[in-house]
């Protein structure tokens, strides 16, 4: 275990962890955490009265008739990860950890991809869920919390997996989610606007994520540092002061460099340079900011002791990430249909550019903006979608509690000439309806998500599936 110890765990009587009252079990220590919207503390009692036999809680809290040991930490949510780092175990030998506004799902898939193609068992944790060779478990958090984490990573010790990639979102490195793991090669990707509900400004926005490199990183550990970003500068700073090794990738990468790129009709053709050898490599993959993941994921495999060779080697067998830049269908006249995840201003840009590179006809998009989050991305994404689509249809993505008429007229208001359709299902037939030869529809922002989220209720929904339903009834065929 990192830093210092909480006496209790030497404790055997200790069952379990948790922050959350309702969930904890007689024996359990009780993780009395301040947060957004309420404050652990006020549940101290009812976790006494559930059986808790101590209590982590800050160092401001004063126990008045606590009879419990409490435990007042100057950073309480950094000791929870640390104790469950310890409570649980056993961790896989090789840990590597992404983040990024967008890519983070991407280079976890894809740096799986190329530890199980390279012989080794491996496993990601992010929105994915928990991806094992054999199956998959959901999560319902992109980083989970700390228990549930160290949880995860000895249940994958267990099932023989001794590599591992973890998502680092930014809400995850703000409440030191990850804190408790050895992390032995870490990624950034890039960094644009998303989350500023959450974070108070851009500064702290990319100080989480700066977090990864210069406090959550194993000393001994490898950075894997987008060079093509405009904070890379910020990202090398918080590298070298940590003395870490870095690995350095994209068009001005050092240790891997993105020299050329050929698109093909299924793909495109790469030539990179790793550490001053040129390759040249089939990528099943299309866009630039797929080639920039998989190298990315490259990186995270070579930083945390993977071999180069067999790694480069490795990257043919890389596969498309569900719901992300996915050929769905194809009609009789040779549109195509993908679905993609962009639900940040810059994502929706990057994807609808990497299309247009491809496309001989026009491009299309249906998209929206969920509700309860960052208001300040709708106009943005509204003039990125007038700006590189053809045709536009707004339309509604988990609308959360908000009214999504209004949200609807928040993005519209920035591509006037898009068609307002709130049912999403409709949204998608009339696009497809639309199509011409040859021409590409987008259907961005929920990729593989499976519900349509009004208030609390997720209504089943799969932009995949309503596509190709529409599809089977239109006439084309399903990919
Ligand atoms: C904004 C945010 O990240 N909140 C997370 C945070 O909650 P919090 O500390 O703010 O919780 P709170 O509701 O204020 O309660 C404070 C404390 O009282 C406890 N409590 C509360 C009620 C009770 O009866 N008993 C009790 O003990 C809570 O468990 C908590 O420890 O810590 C909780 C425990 O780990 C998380 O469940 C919770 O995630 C909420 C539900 C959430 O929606 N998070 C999202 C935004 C999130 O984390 N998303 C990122 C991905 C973002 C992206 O990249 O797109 C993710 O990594 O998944
Ligand atoms: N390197 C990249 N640069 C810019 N946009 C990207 C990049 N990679 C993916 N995208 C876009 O972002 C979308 C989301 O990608 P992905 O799911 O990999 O990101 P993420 O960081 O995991 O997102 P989230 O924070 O929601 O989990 C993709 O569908 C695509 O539109
Ligand atoms: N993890 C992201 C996913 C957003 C996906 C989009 N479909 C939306 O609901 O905004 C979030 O919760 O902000
Ligand atoms: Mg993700």
């Amino acid at each position: 275990m990192k830093g210092r110890d909480v006496p209790v765990m030497h404790d055997r009587h200790v069952k379990g962890l948790t922050a959350d009252s309702r969930h904890v079990e007689p024996g359990f220590l009780f993780a009395a955490l301040s947060g957004t919207k309420a404050d652990g503390r006020n549940y101290i009692e009812d976790a006494v009265r559930k059986g808790a036999v101590a209590i982590l809680t800050d160092a401001s809290y004063e126990p008045a008739d606590c009879d419990l040991p409490c435990f007042r930490e100057g950073n309480p949510r950094l000791t929870l990860a640390r104790l469950a780092s310890r409570f649980y175990g056993a961790e896989p030998e090789a840990i590597a950890a992404v983040t990024g506004t967008n890519g983070k799902t991407s280079v976890a898939y894809f740096t799986r991809a190329i530890w199980q193609a390279m012989g080794l068992p491996a496993a990601s944790i992010g929105t994915l869920g928990v991806m094992m060779p054999d199956q998959t478990m959901s999560l319902g958090y992109t980083t989970p919390d700390p228990v549930l984490l160290h949880k995860t990573l000895t249940y994958l010790v267990g099932h023989g997996i001794q590599h591992t990639v973890i998502e680092a979102s930014s809400h995850g490195l703000d409440q030191y989610r990850l804190d408790g793991a050895r992390i032995k090669s870490a990624a950034f990707t890039n960094l644009t606007r998303d989350h500023l509900d959450y974070h108070s400004s851009s500064e702290e926005y990319l100080n989480a994520k700066l977090g990864l490199i210069s406090r959550v990183l194993d000393k001994t550990g490898t950075a894997v540092l987008n060079s093509d970003s405009e904070v890379y500068p910020a990202f090398l700073r918080a590298a070298k002061d940590r003395g870490v090794k870095i690995i350095s990738y994209g068009r001005m990468g050092e240790e891997i460099k993105l020299v050329d790129l050929a698109p093909k009709s299924v793909g495109q053709i790469i030539t990179i340079e790793v550490f001053g050898k040129r390759h040249e490599v089939m990528l099943p993959l299309a866009g630039e900011f797929q080639a920039m993941n998989a190298l990315c994921a490259l990186g995270l495999v070579i930083g945390a002791g993977g071999d180069p060779s067999a790694a480069i080697m490795a990257l043919p067998k890389v596969t498309n990430v569900p719901g992300r830049l996915e050929l769905v269908s194809r009609l009789a006249n040779n549109a195509a249909i993908y679905v993609d995840y962009a639900h940040s201003p810059d994502a929706l840009e990057t994807v609808l550019e990497a299309v247009r590179s491809h496309a001989k006809g026009k491009i299309h998009v249906v998209f929206g903006c969920g509700g309860d989050r960052d208001k300040g991305k709708r106009a943005e994404m509204g003039r990125i979608a007038g700006l590189y689509a053809d045709r536009a249809i707004v339309t509604d993505d988990n609308p959360r509690n908000e009214d999504p008429v209004q949200i609807r007229a928040e993005i519209i208001v920035a591509c006037p000439d898009a068609l307002n359709i709130g049912d999403r299902f409709t949204a998608i037939e009339t696009a497809i309806k639309a199509l011409g030869p040859e021409d590409i529809l987008v259907v961005a922002g929920k990729g593989h998500e499976e519900g349509q989220v009004i208030g609390t209720e997720a209504i089943p929904f799969n932009d995949k599936t309503a596509v190709q339903q529409i599809v089977s009834v239109l006439g084309g065929e399903n990919v």
